[in-house]
């Protein structure tokens, strides 16, 4: 783990915002990075939500409620395990973290934030993925930024994978220090 301070415990990270804006892609660069344990939001759907976005129906709270229970007990896990970890998960209600602060309190969210614009331009060039680009005002309707008292930080998705890492890491030295 490349983190400054000695004694101190690996972060837990969740990699936050709308479907597209690069969660996937600065997650496991970061995880890589920190040599933390990784997961992917999307993994711990019920197959019946990965099949109603599919079809192009938003979710509402009750079909997340499961997929942020199960990834609240991984993010406890990794937490009372000590090895800390990076995770996905969009995350886009103040509700929603509350579940996922309830399992794991020392939760960091890194928010990913960037036009409807531009993160709809890289929807629709992204191939392999069964988020339709139609399902992108949803998200944008449902986000709620982080507030005031939620730990974490916002990076803009207008630099580059790398650069946003950079940023990411400088953020949870600063978040320890
Ligand atoms: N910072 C970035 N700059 C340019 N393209 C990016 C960036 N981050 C992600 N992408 C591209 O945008 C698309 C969506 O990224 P992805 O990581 O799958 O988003 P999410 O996990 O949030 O849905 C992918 O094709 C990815 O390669
Ligand atoms: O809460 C939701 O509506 C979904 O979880 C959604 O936000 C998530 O983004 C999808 O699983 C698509 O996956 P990507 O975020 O990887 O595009």
């Amino acid at each position: 783990m490349a983190l400054s301070a000695e004694n101190q415990q690996p972060p837990v990270v969740v990699v936050m915002g709308v479907s597209g804006v690069g969660k996937t892609t600065v997650a496991r660069l970061l995880a890589d990075r920190l040599d933390l344990p990784y997961a992917e939001a999307d993994d711990f759907h019920p197959a019946a939500n990965i099949a109603k976005m599919s079809a192009g129906t938003p979710l509402d709270d009750r079909d997340r409620l499961p997929w942020l229970r199960a990834l609240g007990g991984w993010l406890g896990e990794r937490s009372a395990a000590g090895s800390g970890g990076v995770v996905t998960c969009s995350a886009l209600k103040r509700r929603y973290r509350d579940v996922l602060r309830a399992a794991c309190p020392d939760a960091f969210f890194l928010h990913l934030s960037g036009s409807h614009d531009l993160v709809g331009d890289r929807m629709a060039h992204r191939t392999g993925h069964f988020m339709p680009t139609s399902l992108l005002d949803s998200q944008y309707a449902a986000l709620e930024p982080l507030q005031a008292d939620e730990v974490g930080t916002v990076l803009d998705v207008g630099a580059d994978p790398e650069t946003l890492v950079a940023r990411a890491v400088a953020a949870l030295a600063r978040q320890n220090a």
